[in-house]
């Protein structure tokens, strides 16, 4: 039997009722605006039958802005970012645009730390049961959700790497005890709006850096007898994720190491097409897919919309616990519901999936099966 869809803690302070909500919307780049129309389809479709509004205003952002404007993240973008109730992002990179130290585009890490969205929570669920891999019938009960540190560890030392001339470069690994401390606070009251179950991530049989995260985790651990804890080393979890992923309700983990492992989870349940996610912090949040620009399959329409659709249900769902609003929590349950639906009837799989859907014909499979 299937648990609960992910979902996150009420919001402490309460926010007042409005019909209309107003997102942010980056389509980005690649795959990205061909998977964003699909899902702002199917976010007014929900919001005409649950009776709410949604006013979305595109902006620009990612690699393609970049190459032809010469800055991948206006500032007028992320002023929208901050003012939006949510903000929906596809996908954003090219590999061919680069800077000058090689590295990529990538204004959506930028958007994580500019407004400390701490909490990247990627739900791992097997909404097309046969697209799970693993032999052992137990993966169809694969529902568990890795909340990713998104704004330090090994990330906080882009762009101030050490070179030691052409001999070597550094990256530096930075665990901070405010951000721990917030975000083992938001796994555990997410662990106990499930299972009460929460897998601690790390290596800190190695890096000092992750025996501190593991100290502060064992310290936020005491806060909550209730919730049952395990402690993986990040190369155990790795092979744990495959043999017992079912066994997984809620795991916290580093920025790079979630990064690494969210994959790894998109690829037991079918792909990171059906992988959405949402960038917490406090006011401000971002969902999106997990997924890339897919440069492999752009232009051809044939991406996979799901994990855009689904992103765009979490949004709605974070909403509505934030503003006490049962209407956009039903209309979330209802997205995910009729993404389920077109999935298991094959009227939504695309190629990923072993289908033959396109990207169009698969948003339409979603929006005849939206229901209230
Ligand atoms: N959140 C983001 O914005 C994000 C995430 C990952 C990668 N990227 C960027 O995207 C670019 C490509 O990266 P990559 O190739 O490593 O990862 P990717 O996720 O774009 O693609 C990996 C594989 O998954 C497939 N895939 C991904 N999404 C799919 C979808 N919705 N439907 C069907 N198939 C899908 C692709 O075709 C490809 O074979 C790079 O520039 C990278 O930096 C961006
Ligand atoms: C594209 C990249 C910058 C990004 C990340 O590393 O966070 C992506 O892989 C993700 O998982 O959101
Ligand atoms: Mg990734």
């Amino acid at each position: 039997m299937k648990t609960r869809p992910a979902e996150w803690p009420k919001a402490r302070e309460g926010r007042s009722l409005n019909d209309t909500i107003s997102i942010a919307v980056l389509p980005g780049d690649g795959i990205g605006p061909e998977v964003t129309g699909p899902a702002l389809k199917v976010l007014d479709r929900a919001a005409g039958i649950f009776g709410f509004r949604v006013s979305a205003v595109e902006h620009p952002a990612g690699a393609g802005h970049y190459r032809d404007h010469g800055e991948a993240l206006p500032q007028s973008t992320v002023d929208a970012v901050g003012r939006a109730d949510a903000t929906l992002l596809a996908a954003m990179g090219l590999p061919e645009v680069r800077y000058a130290d090689n590295t990529e585009i990538v204004p959506q890490i930028d958007l994580r730390e500019i407004f400390g969205l701490f909490g990247g929570v990627r739900p791992i669920r097997a909404w097309l049961p046969d697209a799970v891999p693993l032999k052992d019938p137990r993966g169809r009960d694969i529902d568990f959700v890795l909340v990713r540190e998104s704004t330090e560890g090994l990330f906080v030392g882009r762009g101030k790497e050490q070179a030691d001339g052409d001999r070597a470069v550094r990256d530096i690994m930075e665990v901070t005890r405010t951000t721990s401390e917030k975000l083992f606070r938001f796994s555990f009251d997410l662990a106990r709006t499930r299972r009460k179950q929460l897998t601690l991530v790390d290596k800190a049989n190695v890096l000092g850096s992750m025996a501190f995260f593991r100290r502060i985790f064992d310290e936020i651990a005491a806060e909550y007898p209730d919730v049952t804890t395990e402690r993986l080393y990040v190369d155990a979890c790795a092979m744990a994720m495959v043999q017992r992923p079912w066994a997984f309700d809620v795991m916290v983990t580093e920025n790079m190491f979630g990064d690494i492992l969210s994959d790894l989870g998109a690829g037991l349940i079918g792909g990171l097409g059906l992988a959405p996610s949402g960038d917490i912090g406090g006011d401000v949040a971002i969902f999106q897919p997990s997924h890339g620009t897919a440069p492999d399959i752009m232009g051809q329409g044939i991406a996979n919309p799901a994990a855009m659709i689904l992103s765009a249900a979490l949004m709605l769902d974070w909403l509505g616990r934030r503003r006490e609003d049962e209407r956009l929590q039903r209309a979330a349950s209802a997205i995910e519901r009729a993404v389920e639906a077109a999935l298991g009837s094959g009227a939504a799989r695309t190629r990923d999936l072993g289908g033959k859907a396109t990207t169009a014909a698969a948003a339409d499979a979603v929006l005849a099966e939206l229901k209230g």
